[in-house]
């Protein structure tokens, strides 16, 4: 393991099996639609790129880097900026939005409001991960993999200042990291 990770909160055979019945789930609902997944950067790509393998209709996918977070900031600073838009037309598509992480809920809330003025024929939300406790702005997210409590976390996509993304596990850093930085 890591030695900056003080404990891990989702295995990667945890990871393995949400992905497999998130799979599952729209590959069972999407029949026959063509849906375009809409992965939001940077965190979701890992899990974009895992969960697509177990979707098994035509789909596309295209990406939207969206930042809110940034730094070393650990909360968000509520301005949800669009560093790169889509370059696919949303109209009369039903779009699935991929996030890796549901937190305040600013970031897709501020995402279904653009997206409904682009007239998506429907639109719908798989996220890897959840922390309901920290809910600001109510979103329904229709395919929720894993809840976790409310702790910073990173790994599997998720970063702390751009570090750790790449863990194969989603994890809880030591507070040294953050008291060093
Ligand atoms: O529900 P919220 O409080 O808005 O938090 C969730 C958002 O925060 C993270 O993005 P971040 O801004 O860290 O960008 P990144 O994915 O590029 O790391 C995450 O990927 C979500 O998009
Ligand atoms: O816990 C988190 N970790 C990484 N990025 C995040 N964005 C919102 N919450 C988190």
């Amino acid at each position: 393991m890591n030695p900056d990770i003080e404990k891990v909160l989702v295995s990667e055979e945890e990871i393995a099996a949400a992905n497999k019945r998130l799979g599952q789930q729209l590959t069972a609902d999407y029949q026959g639609k063509n849906p375009l997944f809409v992965c939001i950067l940077r965190g979701a790509a890992m899990f974009m790129m895992d969960l697509i393998k177990h979707v098994d209709i035509p789909l596309e996918y295209d990406f939207m880097d969206v930042s809110s977070y940034g730094g070393e900031n650990t909360v968000t600073t509520g301005d949800v900026r669009i560093i790169k838009d889509l370059d696919t037309s949303l109209r009369d598509r039903d779009v699935v939005i991929v996030e890796d992480i549901i937190d305040t809920g600013y970031t897709l809330d501020r995402l279904i409001e653009l997206f409904k003025t682009r007239h998506a024929n429907s639109i719908k939300i798989v996220s890897f991960l959840d922390k309901p406790s920290r809910r600001i702005k109510h979103v329904h997210v229709d395919y929720n993999g894993v809840k976790i409590p409310d702790e910073f976390v990173v790994g599997y996509g998720m970063d702390y200042d751009e570090r750790y993304r790449n863990l194969p596990y989603v994890g809880v850093l030591k507070q040294e990291i953050y008291s060093t930085k």
